[in-house]
């Protein structure tokens, strides 16, 4: 008899916090949808340690939880994701970890564009950015190979950084605006001793026209082919950015839940999205109450 009653209060608990639990994430839930969203998938090694996996599983349990985050950012409606998948520093870890990452992901792009997986059934279009030479020929060739299968599919995109630094990317966009002004100028000016920045003046025109200005450099950036993110979550609490999407950042909202990236999934992931986008929806909707009320209001219906 004493049994019964606990196993009903013990139901009746469920019931209660899982009712308090939909409402909290209705509430959460509300307001604008971010269009982009940033990931830097860290805490792959501590995971490992943590649950003795063996040596190399840290990145195949991080890929798994990629999958599901990937599968909920697309229910929800966000149409580009990036994740930091290997930074040029990375390159400095023991040879061994390098070649059991660099392995997987050749097998996972591999399986990434098969024509039942998970991109090609929702139609997400595949960018890999960053110094590809860096990496080796067949994993380049894999990630090749990937862009163009992809190329094709248009609901949401998945760029993935690999061999990629922010600065390194910067110097790069730098690097190829000039290039691209010294073209230009010699074009212009073909009958003038090519480049010759103090002959322009003389020839009356405003010497600032040749110069390089954001857009230049943000054109040239390997990221432009999509819009700034909106938010970048980094797991496992750490709040630095590491050399991730520092000129595109300038705006977005940065978030560090404590899970660490392999522990994110599905109900994880929704619920993890839900708390950063309410922290972001209160950013980018008006500063006026009133406004923001009607916002949402009108939002939910
Ligand atoms: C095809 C494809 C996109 C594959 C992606 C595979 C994947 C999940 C790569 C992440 C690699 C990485 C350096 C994670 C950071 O955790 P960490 O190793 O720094 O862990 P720690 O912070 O605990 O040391």
């Amino acid at each position: 008899m004493e049994g019964a009653i606990s196993k009903q209060g013990g139901r009746l608990f469920e019931n209660i916090s899982s009712f308090v639990r939909q409402c909290i994430f209705s509430v959460l839930s509300v307001g604008p949808v971010p269009s982009h969203i940033a990931f830097i998938m860290d805490g792959n090694r501590r995971y490992s340690k943590k649950e003795n996996l063996l040596d190399g599983d840290e990145h195949r349990a991080g890929f798994s939880a990629l999958i599901n985050m990937l599968r909920y950012c697309y229910e929800l409606g966000v149409k580009y994701i990036t994740v930091y998948a290997f930074s040029i520093d990375n390159f400095k870890r023991c040879p061994g970890e390098v070649e059991s990452l660099m392995k997987l992901m050749q097998e996972k792009i591999d399986e990434l564009i098969k024509e039942e997986s998970i991109v090609n059934r929702l139609g997400i279009r595949i960018y890999f950015q960053g110094n590809l030479k860096l990496l080796s020929d067949p994993v380049r060739s894999a990630a090749e190979r990937a862009m163009v299968k992809t190329a094709s599919n248009s609901k949401a995109v998945l760029s993935v950084c690999v061999a990629y630094t922010s600065t390194h990317e910067i110097v790069h966009a730098v690097q190829e605006s000039c290039e691209e002004k010294w073209d230009e100028i010699r074009k212009q000016d073909a009958n003038n001793s090519v480049g010759n920045l103090i002959g322009l003046e003389e020839n009356g025109k405003d010497k600032d026209e040749h110069l390089i200005g954001v857009t230049d450099v943000d054109r040239h950036m390997y990221m432009a082919v999509v819009p700034d993110p909106d938010i970048i979550i980094r797991t496992s609490g750490e709040s630095r950015l590491s050399n991730f999407l520092l000129w595109q950042s300038a705006h977005c909202l940065l978030y560090s839940p404590t899970a660490l990236w392999p522990e994110i999934e599905l109900q994880i992931a929704k619920y993890q999205i839900a708390a950063c986008r309410f922290h972001w929806s209160w950013s980018v909707v008006s500063d006026d109450p009133l406004d923001r009320l009607q916002y949402f209001v009108v939002d939910k219906e």
